[in-house]
């Protein structure tokens, strides 16, 4: 497959003016992005995502490494590298708030080579796919905040660049608005096949939009995987025991620190313990703890996990998720 994005070994530093204290905001980070694919660009708040995005579209310089898009620097080589770029930021609308819809989508569409009717025929299709119909000659201004997101998706799609990076699209929607946009970017995804980065919290858009993530943590690479990966390997360590009478105290304390991420729910009679089985001798490790009292095992059972626990795994450091 063909390179796309390549983001090799870029750093970048803040200076803060008033205190000169530094922020290393990103650390050495690379990673590639083919033609075709989505990526999802994940970390905790402060991560250094957007840092990442900003300097992907050339808007925030690196201090060290490079980043090329379709071969070309994005620092030496900008305008022909920006060239194939569009972007969604946050907070930073890629609209003109006193133009109608309409307005807005056939000044961003330009020409690019295309026909007046080519366009037409383009504008219309996203207006309908992004439910901006009966909206076309509205002020942006008194478009509602998830009508406005949609309507600068749209636009960014309408440049017809190769590469698109969304950065939090669906930050700050309501859930019914956020569906609805995974819903189109979902199609949108599947019928174009355009180059894109998505950076984003919201972990289901991700499950369902993402071929492959790059988890970026205190502004270095953890993980560069592809989704289904990481879904089947931490799916095949997730177990789920049934016990039919609670632990003691004592075992308690055990598990807990044997396994801090699991989760122990105890009733009156019964107890569930949820837990992930980094490596296949850590079952003995659990069984011990299960065998000190004579709890009895009613069943063990693998765990289905969605793609939030396995980020929150990952994060939150698990002493192994690499592949195996
Ligand atoms: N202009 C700036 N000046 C100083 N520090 C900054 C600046 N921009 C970002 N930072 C700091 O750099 C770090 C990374 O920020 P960045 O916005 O890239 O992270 P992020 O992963 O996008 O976070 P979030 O998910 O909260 O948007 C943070 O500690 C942030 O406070």
């Amino acid at each position: 497959m063909e390179k796309v994005i390549e983001v090799k070994n870029i750093s970048k530093t803040y200076v803060k003016r008033k205190t000169k204290e530094s922020i290393t905001a990103v650390n050495d980070i690379s990673f590639d992005v083919y033609r075709g694919e989505v990526l999802g660009l994940l970390g905790p708040n402060g991560a250094g995502k957007t840092s990442t995005i900003k300097m992907i579209c050339g808007l925030l310089a690196q201090d060290q490494g490079s980043i090329h898009i379709n071969g070309m620097d994005v620092r030496k080589d900008r305008l022909k590298a920006l060239r194939h770029i569009s972007a969604v930021l946050e907070g930073n609308r890629n609209l003109y708030w006193r133009l109608t819809v309409r307005e807005n989508m056939e000044y961003f569409a330009g020409n690019r080579g295309r026909s007046r009717r080519e366009m037409t025929n383009q504008i219309e299709k996203l207006i309908i796919q992004f439910g901006l119909k009966g909206k076309e000659n509205e002020l942006v201004n008194g478009l509602s905040r998830g009508m406005q997101q949609k309507l600068a998706i749209a636009v960014a799609l309408l440049a017809n660049t190769e590469v698109i990076l969304l950065d939090e699209p669906t930050l700050g929607l309501d859930v019914e608005i956020s569906y609805e946009l995974r819903e189109i970017l979902k199609t949108i995804v599947k019928e174009d096949r355009r180059t894109i980065i998505i950076s984003s919290h919201d972990m289901p858009v991700v499950q369902e939009l993402c071929d492959r993530v790059t988890i970026i943590n205190q502004g270095t690479v953890i993980v560069d995987e592809k989704v289904n990966n990481l879904l089947e390997l931490f799916e095949t360590r997730a177990y789920s025991i049934k016990l039919g009478n609670p632990l003691t105290e004592n075992q308690e304390s055990q598990l807990l620190s044997t396994f801090p991420l699991c989760t122990y729910k105890r009733g009156p009679l019964q107890a569930l313990v949820e837990v992930n089985l980094e490596r296949s001798d850590d079952i003995y490790d659990l069984i011990e703890i299960f065998k000190a009292e004579r709890t009895i095992v009613e069943s063990i059972d693998r765990a289905s996990i969605d793609f939030e626990q396995v980020f929150m795994k990952v994060v939150k450091g698990e002493r192994n998720y690499a592949m195996a």
